[in-house]
């Protein structure tokens, strides 16, 4: 937690290494995974509870007794660790810590905390507060821009909130997409013990253990990927275009790699060759190593004008944007994010995918994706390049169905179309969201 808090670090980056660091057993290490993931997500709502027990902003807390005092909390609200285990603990941790001074301070809002439950402090939050989505955040432990975004999104179905905001919060099953051409999805269940996934026919779902350990994986055979990504690269692939596919494909954000992957494979089988264009030289080198055995050619460069002969066939944009619609993996991100970092992120979106229909060819298609279901960063990205007159829309949702995964066939609740969002609670999948726009001439 401190290192979420004090460098920006991705907790589910930062904790394996910590909890093999500290030699916990596979119980401990659990409880430590939950403790520290659940009071992350619930961070804001825990500071809110915090400031009302303490009399006093959290701004105003040392930064590590807030710590351990959200920990408290957490444990105390949101767990079945009894009051007097978690408000000791917390008081010890303060003292181990070489933090004692603070150590009755932490104990005295612990216990001010620990006369209510968590459903009476929502309550006590809610008072006064009459908007149904505002209510709902505070429940469900949401930014409340956050929780009006997913029903922006949702629209007419914004009914669903409720589930979307519960499907966040709950720990997502492990997806594995087996690499095109080296295994399928049948032999990687049968080797790895998990399910076929029902959307992407390479698609299989493990509901433990850690991936890193598989053999599969191990030898670069499947790879740790969620299904609404593997849909994202496999529309791109599979898109009509109108005439033959040359089999010249390009990525135009493709770091860390995953969907190169999944594309570069795909375009060896046909004998084809992708380009990928990542801007991070870091991520680049981290997309060349996941491809490296594969027909794709990495270059460090700014999408928006990476210097490249324009004329693919194909062109995936996995556009840069605001995560919102991965928030279930990232347990601390949601109190990361703000609105003001919306503009700047669709300002880049809408430069790359005028890139992105420069460089494709005539009768070729544009896929554009995000990981957030923001309506700024999707429906109007891609409503202002489909004005273009030298651009048609095609249904993704018709791509999705010729597709077919291994188990379904034509998945639901796709909406109206021509576009697709996905959800957690609908689809078991991130919240991708995707487009295909098809250049004319
Ligand atoms: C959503 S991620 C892509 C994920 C990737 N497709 C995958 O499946 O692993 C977006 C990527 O775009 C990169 N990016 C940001 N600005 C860019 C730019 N101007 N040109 C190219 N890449 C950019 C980011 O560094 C990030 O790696």
């Amino acid at each position: 937690m401190a290192a979420v808090r004090e460098r920006s670090a991705y907790a589910n980056l930062t904790l394996p290494a910590e909890l093999r660091r500290a030699k916990l057993d596979a119980r401990d290490a659990a409880l430590a995974t939950e403790l520290t993931y659940g009071t992350l997500r619930a961070q804001g709502l825990l500071d809110r509870i915090i400031t009302l027990a303490s009399s006093r902003p959290v701004e105003e807390i040392d930064p590590p007794v807030l710590d351990l005092i959200r920990l408290g909390a957490y444990q105390l609200l949101f767990t079945r660790i009894g009051a007097h285990a978690a408000v000791d603990t917390s008081v010890e941790a303060a003292r181990t810590a070489g933090l004692g001074r603070a150590g009755a301070f932490v104990n005295a809002v612990l216990r001010k905390i620990s006369a209510r439950d968590a459903a009476a402090w929502v309550e006590a939050l809610r008072d006064g507060v009459t908007d149904p989505v505002a209510r709902m955040a505070i429940g469900t432990a949401h930014p409340e821009w956050i929780a009006r975004a997913f029903a922006d999104s949702l629209g007419a179905a914004a009914g669903e909130l409720p589930e979307l905001l519960a499907a966040d919060d709950a720990r997502p099953r492990v997806h594995l997409a087996a690499r095109p051409g080296a295994i399928s999805a049948e032999e990687l269940a049968l080797v790895t013990g998990g399910r076929e996934g029902e959307l992407s026919p390479y698609a299989v779902h493990l509901d433990s253990g850690d991936p890193g350990t598989l053999d599969a994986v191990r030898e670069g055979m499947a790879a740790v990927q969620d299904e609404g990504s593997q849909l994202v690269a496999l529309a791109a692939a599979r898109a009509p275009l109108d005439g033959p596919d040359g089999g010249r494909w390009l990525d135009l954000a493709a770091g860390p790699g995953g969907k190169a992957v999944m594309l570069g494979a795909l375009a060896e089988i046909e004998g084809g060759t992708l380009t990928g264009v990542e801007v991070s030289p870091h991520r680049a080198d981290l997309v060349r190593e996941a491809t490296r055995d594969l027909p794709v050619t990495v270059h460090t460069a700014d999408g928006r004008d990476p210097g490249l002969e324009p004329g693919f066939d194909r062109v995936l944009l996995d556009a840069p944007c605001s995560g919102l619609g991965a928030l279930r993996r990232r347990p601390e991100a949601r109190w990361r994010k703000t609105t003001a970092d919306i503009p700047e992120l669709v300002s880049l979106q809408r430069e790359l995918l005028d890139s992105a229909m420069r460089l494709v060819r005539p009768g070729g298609v544009v896929l554009y994706a995000t990981c957030s279901p923001h309506l700024s960063e999707t429906v109007s990205v891609v409503r202002e390049a489909a004005r273009r007159d030298d651009v048609e829309t095609l249904d993704v949702r018709e791509i999705l169905a010729d597709i077919g995964g291994a188990v379904g066939g034509r998945p639901d609740g796709l909406g109206e179309g021509p576009w697709v969002q996905l959800w957690p609670h609908r689809h078991g999948t991130d919240a991708m969201f995707m487009a295909a726009l098809r250049r004319t001439r």
